[in-house]
């Protein structure tokens, strides 16, 4: 059986753009510019080890031709020359893999090493510094991937990857948590959510699971727990009224978490899929318990052991949405809404909204942590690593 760790561990866990593209593309080695006459300095160890982290920063993709160099390089530097079987023809991955790094020959781990940092030095050279995040404010505070607003009274979370469908990658959970605690103090009276373009949200971004730290995959899959354990935390912690405006389709977290919001406004083009089953998944964002309780435990079943994809209408019905818009007037209309709420006294609000969720806080704590145990072992079985591998290689991830 062929586990997602076999197929992509060697193959993605040094750097973090989701393997190497379509196998189709692979490339001439010999036109790489490499830097190979250095020798007034020796790589160390250490230096591999910056470098290692550097190409995590780097947010452009450099493309096939360079990652299957630096994985070249860097299994040369760390193992030596390539002594393992030459995969077979169809195996279009491995064999890349492996023709890059036996293309190496007896290149000393020396040299590998100071060419990896070479290279990385000179590509880090030519592109641009990563754009740290910055939480929520006065006015509009990030860019990138999550546009953080703050504007009569309403502080608003964009997510902003409409190409992506607005997946969320690791760096957004990190984004979204930081600009919660700051919208927690902010002067807003509402917090929302929503997505810019088709999407709402198409849920966590799955290439997220080919970033493999040399530890493993199961370092992977404790780090992944613990950042879903704190990013749904701060939703149930959050001291405010919480409000999602479902411009599009939601998937996956972006639909589990809304049980934690206080007001669901949906268009009538949104759709709410939670496709756990065919992903080898099982429920997060208190979904397990917020689910059944709203709609009871069989519609509850039917979404997220089954995946059955809702309309707005329908998820209206079970209680997941507050209300559905017609698509044409849908943010006008929710706009103006929000403003009037905003209106409203603010510590009345808030205390409202206080006893509404203290309650239920503890067990929601208790919930989360169940639901990251049972997903840390989810996220390392054969079934949902061959449901991501084949999510990745239908895009070309692969
Ligand atoms: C650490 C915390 C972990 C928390 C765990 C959360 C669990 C979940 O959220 S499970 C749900 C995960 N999401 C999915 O399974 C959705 C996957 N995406 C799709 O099924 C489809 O992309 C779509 C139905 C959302 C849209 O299909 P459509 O045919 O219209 O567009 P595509 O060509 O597929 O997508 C365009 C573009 O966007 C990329 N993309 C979309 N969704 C994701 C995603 N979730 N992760 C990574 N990439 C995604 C897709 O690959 C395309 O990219 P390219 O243009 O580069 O090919």
């Amino acid at each position: 059986m062929t586990t997602m760790a076999q197929v992509i561990c060697g193959l993605a866990r040094r750097w973090c753009f989701g393997a190497l593209g379509s196998p189709l593309q692979v490339p001439c080695l010999q036109a790489l510019p490499l830097h190979l006459g250095r020798t007034a300095t020796r790589a160390s160890q250490r230096d591999l080890e910056n470098a290692v982290h550097q190409v995590k920063l780097w947010k452009k993709d450099p493309g096939n031709e360079v990652k299957l160099k630096l994985y070249a390089l860097y299994k040369q530097a760390t193992e030596g020359p390539c002594n393992l079987p030459k995969p077979g023809m169809m195996d279009l991955v491995n064999k890349a893999k492996w023709d890059a790094w036996s293309a190496l020959g007896s290149l000393p781990k020396e040299t590998a090493r100071e060419n990896y940092v070479d290279l990385v030095s000179s590509l880090s050279a030519a592109s641009e510094p990563p754009s740290p995040a910055k939480p929520a404010a006065d006015g509009e505070q990030a860019g990138g991937d999550l546009v953080v607003t703050s504007e009569n009274h309403i502080t608003t979370i964009t997510f902003n990857r409409p190409a992506k469908k607005n997946a969320i990658t690791t760096q957004m959970y990190q984004d979204i948590m930081l600009a919660l605690q700051a919208a927690s103090k902010d002067d807003s009276v509402l917090t929302v959510l929503t997505g810019n373009g088709e999407y709402y949200c198409s849920g966590n971004d799955l290439t997220n699971f080919t970033d493999i730290p040399p530890e493993g995959p199961e370092e992977k899959a404790r780090t992944n727990a613990i950042l879903l354990r704190e990013f749904v935390d701060c939703f149930i912690d959050f001291p405010k009224p919480l409000v999602a405006v479902v411009n599009g389709p939601a998937v996956g977290i972006s639909v589990t978490l809304l049980g934690l919001f206080d007001l669901v406004y949906a268009s009538d083009r949104a759709t709410f899929h939670t496709p756990f089953g065919p992903l080898g998944l099982s429920p997060e964002g208190c979904s397990s318990y917020t689910f059944p309780k709203m709609m009871g435990p069989s519609k509850a079943a039917e979404m997220l052991i089954f995946g059955r994809k809702l309309t707005a209408q329908e998820a209206c019905a079970q209680g997941l949405v507050t209300e559905v818009f017609p698509d044409s007037t849908f943010q006008k209309e929710v706009w103006t809404r929000l403003r009037a709420y905003t209106k409203l006294p603010p510590n009345a609000v808030r205390t409202s909204r206080e006893v509404m969720r203290s309650k239920g806080r503890e067990r929601l704590h208790a919930v989360n942590a169940e639901e990251c145990g049972a997903l840390q072992q989810r996220w390392l079985s054969e079934e949902c690593t061959s449901a991501v591998v084949r999510f990745l290689s239908r895009r070309g991830k692969l």
